[in-house]
């Protein structure tokens, strides 16, 4: 392949596609999953003919920032990340949104502020970016960040009390059947190892009080012995609370995921218990580092590369980690396969990735993709085709952008409690310590 010239890695066109997409009624402490939630897919088109696709949060804040950023980026090199990153800091957008009574489903990974919405806007343009010169180059994009250290990536999966159904009629059916006792979850668990041959697992909590999520990781601890196990109420519980679980679990589990709300109170319970602790709660910004490390809040961070923005900005925090001896997972939301791509080409190039990836993709029936990645004992092959190795299905993008340009509004911006209403009228999102 002959070298691209400059010239051909000058951006001339770039196409956002909000979509929605069909998601199951996972809960959560905030509430449930809403059956569609929005991404957005990002596609670049160079000068030379290479195209690229990213991946972001599709809620309006998000789309409000992208249109403007993709209207920059044309005339600049899909190579030229650091002005990519100069120009998203320097967009405005709304500021600090939040839902009506000033949480969302964002607070499920910690602060909103326009900085990060700024980022993880970013992050969705530098993966389309780097996809692209990845295309032009003949190279996969782990050979842009420096180059692959594994030919595999592990993931986690994710476990989830969630209903049969949606309590509001609409989504797309599935055949997992509810999950809301420690029989379920270890069926539950049981298919996803059968199925993707998932070796580690993490229970989303803070859905029932601490007793019974505590009775989920002991009947998974009894059916996969010796197994890697996680727990993440999300901020949901007090110092006390997080204290007594962590005495009670503290011979299974790998660690313990937000098991309070703040900096602060993670340092009080992580100095008081062997189990380490891991956020992406109060650590989600590079400015929340110095406070988190000084006062030994967290043991593991989980990068994200949407809010964190991007490949690179994974790779700093990644040095960080290092740097302050901490250990580095990976967080995931409900995304799509370009994402999972994104994931697994930054994952293979750190050197310091410690502990399998969450990934919430095979809870999605859905991708715009041609084809869908496949786990194998648990892990994605990292590969060597170019760009990130996947293939837009134009018929698929379509299909899911009609959906969102058909909704009324109800599903373009996710809301967790809103959809807990559907089912419970009185449901407001609840204060923390919930116990
Ligand atoms: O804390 C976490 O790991 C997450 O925020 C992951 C997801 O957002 C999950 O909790 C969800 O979508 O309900
Ligand atoms: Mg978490």
């Amino acid at each position: 392949m002959v070298a691209p010239r400059p010239a051909d890695l000058v951006v001339t066109e770039v196409r956002l596609t909000p979509v929605l997409v069909a998601d199951p009624p996972l809960l959560n402490t905030q509430g449930v999953h809403q059956p569609y939630t929005p991404r957005l897919i990002i596609e670049l088109v160079t000068a030379g003919g290479a195209t690229g696709l990213g991946e972001t949060y599709g809620d309006t804040a998000y789309l409000d920032l992208a249109r403007p950023l993709a209207a920059d980026l044309i005339g600049r090199s899909v190579t030229d990340l650091n002005g990519l990153a100069a120009l998203a800091e320097r967009m405005r957008g709304p500021s600090e949104p939040a839902g009506p009574d000033g949480v969302d489903a964002a607070g499920l990974r910690g602060v909103r502020t326009a900085g990060k919405l700024r980022r993880s806007v970013r992050s969705g343009f530098e993966v389309a970016c780097l996809d692209a010169w990845g295309h032009a180059a003949g190279l996969p994009v782990h050979a842009l960040l420096g180059g692959a250290l594994r030919d595999r990536v592990a993931y986690s999966a994710y476990l989830f009390y969630r209903w049969e159904r949606h309590p509001d009629g609409p989504g797309e059916p599935d055949d997992w059947g509810a999950a809301l006792d420690p029989a379920g979850i270890v069926a539950q668990a049981r298919r996803f190892a059968d199925r993707h041959g998932f070796t580690s697992f993490k229970l989303k909590g803070g859905v029932f009080p601490p007793d019974q999520e505590c009775a989920a990781i002991r009947a998974l601890a009894e059916a996969f012995p010796g197994r890697p196990l996680r727990l993440d109420p999300n901020g949901a519980w007090s110092q006390r609370t997080a204290l007594q679980v962590a005495d009670e679990l503290a011979d299974v589990l790998e660690y313990l995921e937000d098991p309070v709300s703040g900096t602060e109170a993670m340092a009080h319970v992580a100095a008081r218990t062997p189990v380490p602790l891991a956020t992406n709660m109060c650590v989600t910004t590079f400015e929340e580092i110095p406070e988190a490390v000084a006062s030994g809040a967290v043991r593991i961070v989980l990068s994200d590369h949407h809010y964190w923005g991007g490949l690179h900005a994974t790779r700093e925090l990644a040095a960080l980690c290092r740097t302050f001896g901490l250990g580095l997972a990976m967080h995931s939301n409900t995304h799509l396969g370009i994402s999972l791509a994104a994931m697994t080409q930054v994952a293979a190039t750190v050197p310091n990735l410690d502990h399998a990836c969450d990934t919430h993709y095979p809870w999605q029936t859905e991708d715009v993709l041609t084809e869908r990645p496949t786990f194998r004992a648990g892990h994605l092959d990292v590969g060597d085709a170019p760009g990130l190795g996947v293939t837009l299905d134009r018929a698929r993008l379509a299909a899911l952008h009609r959906r969102w340009l058909a909704d009324d509004g109800r599903y373009r911006d996710r809301d967790d409690a809103a959809a807990m209403r559907r089912a419970d009228p009185g449901w407001t999102t609840p204060a923390v310590p919930r116990w």
